[in-house]
């Protein structure tokens, strides 16, 4: 038996509280896909065949404020990366509005684009160039000195748990981790304003997962850097994220602190407010989509 919570479409109806800043304002939006049916070829229709309409992100409402970590926790296929995407200008909303520090998505997408950093699984970078070669890089293009783009480069890896020696060593001899952890360091280093961190810490082994948790958890307490987080590890949503919305087939089913979460679900950890949320155990709703 599910159980529905409060539902988050009254933050629109609340007043903004006076300490607070909106960051991301997110109104009813919707992003449908369509997907080839498979087998449904036909002599009639024989390029496309049949599609079927994914609702990915469908009507969805919450603020995030200035300062906080974020998370949107759901299902593989729950429409968290869509959310992400669609944030960042990657993608258009097909219904509602999205504003970012009060500019919209569709209308504003390079003022947008240039105060949000993001770092995903894919992260491209010069791959034969080491960590400090592409921090330098990405320090020369945000207009930093030379001096100043070593300094950040050197001080947040430090910070990442990455040694001055490895930072030396061309990428692609890295493990993936480790190449995932300069990712983050490139995101931060230039003082963003907003992050979008796509499971950050999927793939890195432990000390390095913990790492990256210090560092996100140190950027917090630094109070002007947002971050929107999705992750696949409920313990690191509780430890790291002010509030957390849960997402489930693209609807945004409940949102709060993570306390608020439990005591309003009677649930003891955050796989049980899932669980009573959703109906999924969290293990099941990390299958591949395929596997249902
Ligand atoms: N470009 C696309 N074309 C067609 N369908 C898509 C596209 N992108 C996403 N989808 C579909 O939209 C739905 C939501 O996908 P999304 O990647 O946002 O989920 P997710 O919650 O991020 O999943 P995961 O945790 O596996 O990354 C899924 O059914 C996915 O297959």
């Amino acid at each position: 038996m599910t159980q529905t919570l409060e539902m988050p479409s009254s933050p629109h109806i609340e007043t903004v509280p006076d300490d607070k800043e909106v960051v991301i304002d997110c109104r009813g939006v919707s992003k449908h896909f369509y997907e080839p049916v498979e087998g449904s070829r036909t002599w009639r229709n024989l390029f496309l065949g049949e599609r079927r309409r994914i609702r990915a992100v469908n009507q969805v409402s919450f603020r995030v404020y200035r300062g906080e970590i974020f998370g949107l926790l759901g299902a593989n296929g729950s429409g968290k990366s869509t959310m992400i995407r669609l944030i960042a200008t990657l993608l258009f909303p097909d219904a509602g509005q999205l504003t970012v520090f009060g500019k919209d998505v569709v209308r504003h997408q390079q003022e947008v684009r240039r105060r949000i950093n993001r770092v995903s699984v894919e992260a491209s970078f010069f791959k034969k160039l080491s960590s400090m070669e592409n921090l330098r890089y990405t320090a020369r293009l945000y207009g930093l000195s030379v001096q100043e783009g070593e300094r950040r480069a050197l001080e947040i890896l430090r910070r990442l748990g990455i040694s001055s020696q490895k930072s030396r060593v061309p990428l692609e001899n890295l493990s993936r981790g480790m190449q995932q952890k300069v990712a983050i360091a490139r995101a931060l280093m230039t003082d963003p304003e907003l992050v979008l961190l796509d499971e950050p810490t999927t793939g890195l082994d432990p000390k390095s997962k913990r790492d990256v948790q210090k560092f996100l958890l140190e950027v917090k307490k630094g109070g002007q850097t947002t971050m929107i987080l999705t992750s696949h590890d409920m313990d690191e949503a509780e430890k790291l994220c002010d509030r957390i919305a849960i997402i489930n087939k693209g609807s945004l089913i409940a949102l709060d602190t993570p306390e608020g979460l439990k005591r309003k679900t009677g649930a003891s950890t955050m796989e049980e407010v899932f669980f009573r949320c959703t109906g999924t155990e969290w293990e099941d709703a990390l299958a591949d989509e395929d596997d249902e």
